[in-house]
């Protein structure tokens, strides 16, 4: 038996990354009997059949850590959200709604600031001091200029990362620009995600490095938060952890409540443009609950 990752799939075979190299496998009928589809990212044991060809026959499908519906895959780390300090603007909402699902899969998260070369004013640091004090790692990149670079590289190491972000802001050009040899067709993730197309692609993994794997697909591509139960919601702002449990209802939501240990921190250990924005979203998921 030998173990590996499921790199992708392809009508009926997977590819499977190994100590051995990739080998192309079947999967053993008993999963398709116990209703078990492999997936992208499956830590799984393989036997070799034909070592000249590489073949083998999957074998085993290892506990999944977590499941992504979309794309779909399994076994995430991590979340790395990008947005660009300019062209196009940092739209700090979005980036909350990708914050949001990435809390809600219980991945870690990177925030990356990218194209800082063209932010002459450097305003991008103010949101970059937001996020950080708000609890995210932030690493300021300019793929153009190879700034950040190598930060970016490490924050990466040993992990399963998938990268988000709105079209434009840079993703393929970072991953080409952190790991050259790749040559990930910068054009390619964009053609992936154009409307319309009935080339619906699955997602793949790309070993990185030895231990490092990322998932070439557009990341998250929904942004719909509508199955969130509203009072979910105070859960996946970090910076809210802390005083959770200390308001004087229980079952507080942090909107009208008197003696909320949420509001009284506005200004303090919570930044008031955040907690705009959870009272909006809060707002949001409550009108479609009514709806
Ligand atoms: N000035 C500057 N331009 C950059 C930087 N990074 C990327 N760009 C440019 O921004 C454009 C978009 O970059 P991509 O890497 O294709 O962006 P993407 O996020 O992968 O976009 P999608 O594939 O649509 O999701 C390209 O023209 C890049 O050359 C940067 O750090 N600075
Ligand atoms: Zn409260």
């Amino acid at each position: 038996m030998l173990d590996g990752v499921i790199l992708k799939g392809i009508g009926g075979f997977y590819y499977i990354d190994t100590v051995q190299g990739v080998y192309e496998c079947r999967a053993r009928g008993i999963f398709r009997k116990e209703g078990i589809r492999p997936t992208v990212g499956d830590s799984v044991q393989i036997s070799v059949l034909d070592e000249a060809n590489k073949k083998g026959s999957l074998d085993v499908i290892l506990p999944r850590r977590n499941e992504l519906i979309r794309p779909r895959v399994s076994n995430i780390d991590q979340a790395v959200i990008v947005f660009a300090a300019k062209s196009p603007n940092m739209n700090l909402d979005l980036l909350d709604r990708f914050l949001l699902l990435a809390e809600e899969q219980e991945l870690d998260i990177v925030i990356v600031i990218n194209k800082i070369d063209r932010d002459k004013q450097n305003k991008y640091e103010d949101a970059a001091a937001l996020y950080r004090a708000a609890g995210y790692p932030v690493i300021c990149t300019s793929a153009e200029k190879g700034i950040g670079i190598e930060e970016l590289r490490k924050a990466l190491e040993n992990k399963i990362s998938v990268f988000a972000g709105p079209s434009g802001v840079g993703k393929s050009s970072l991953i080409n620009a952190a790991f050259p040899g790749l040559e990930l067709n910068t054009g390619e993730i964009s053609e992936k995600i154009q409307r319309g197309r009935h080339t619906t692609r699955h997602a793949e993994l790309i070993r990185i490095t030895e231990q490092s794997y990322i998932v070439d697909s557009p990341g998250f591509t929904s942004l719909f938060l509508n199955h969130i139960p509203s009072d979910k919601l105070q859960y996946y702002f970090r910076e809210f952890q802390p005083f959770l449990h200390k308001c004087y209802y229980n079952g507080c939501v942090h909107i009208n409540e008197p003696d909320c240990a949420i509001k009284e921190q506005i200004g303090e250990a919570i930044d008031s443009r955040r907690y705009e924005r959870y009272k909006m979203l809060y707002e949001e998921l409550e009108n479609e609950r009514r709806n």
